[in-house]
């Protein structure tokens, strides 16, 4: 099958923060930007595999800054590695005060897309073909991050995550 680039599936979604999106602090609500997230996930994990697909994962999201209402909400998605059936997609989220133009990094997330023919049955999707170091890096990594969804998921055994088990010995070796 033929392989595909992040730069491919390279996704940007913009979002203005409105009353009806905030707490009753005037924060954005989490759920309101996991919903987003989502959203620009699944075009990212769409483009690259050129068929629907459905969430079958949210890695552990991390909330590092409250959102306020009124600024600009930027994500960034693309998909960083291709497996059998299912695709890591790799989200960076950005706030910025459009008045003053301050930007500051919100969120990382990663979101485990799987794609569906029309009768709902799973499907193969592209390999990735990393282009820079930093893509390099993505790619690598993805594979430990599948391994350790998957034993939280109760699909993998620990025993299998080979690559998730060499990580934890070399630390303990640097120790
Ligand atoms: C865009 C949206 O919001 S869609 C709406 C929300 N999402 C949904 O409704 C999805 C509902 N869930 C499902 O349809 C199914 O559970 C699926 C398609 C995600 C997985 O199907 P299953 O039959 O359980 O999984 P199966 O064991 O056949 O594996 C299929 C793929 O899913 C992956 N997978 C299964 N569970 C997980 C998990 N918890 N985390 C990450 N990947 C997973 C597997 O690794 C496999 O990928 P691979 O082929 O690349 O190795």
């Amino acid at each position: 099958m033929l392989k595909k680039t992040s730069a491919e599936s390279y996704t940007i979604m913009n979002e203005l923060v409105l009353p009806n999106d905030t707490n009753t602090f005037g924060n954005l609500m989490g759920g309101r930007l996991l919903y987003w997230m989502d959203i620009c996930a699944a075009m990212a994990a769409q483009k690259h595999c050129g068929h629907v697909v459905v969430t079958a994962s949210v890695d552990n999201v991390s909330f590092k800054h409250p959102i306020k209402l009124g600024d600009a909400v930027k994500i960034e998605g693309k998909v960083t590695r291709g497996f059998n059936t299912s695709v890591e997609v790799r989200l960076d989220v950005w706030a910025q005060d459009l008045p003053s133009g301050t930007k500051i990094k919100s969120n990382e997330a990663y979101y485990t897309f799987v794609a569906i023919d029309k009768a709902g049955n799973t499907i193969n999707v592209p390999e990735l073909a990393p282009e820079t170091e930093h893509e390099q890096k993505l790619y690598d990594g993805a594979l430990r991050r599948r391994q350790l969804r998957l034993i939280l998921g109760g699909k993998m055994q620990p025993d299998d995550a080979t690559e998730l088990k060499a990580l934890f010995m070399e630390s303990q070796k640097e120790a």
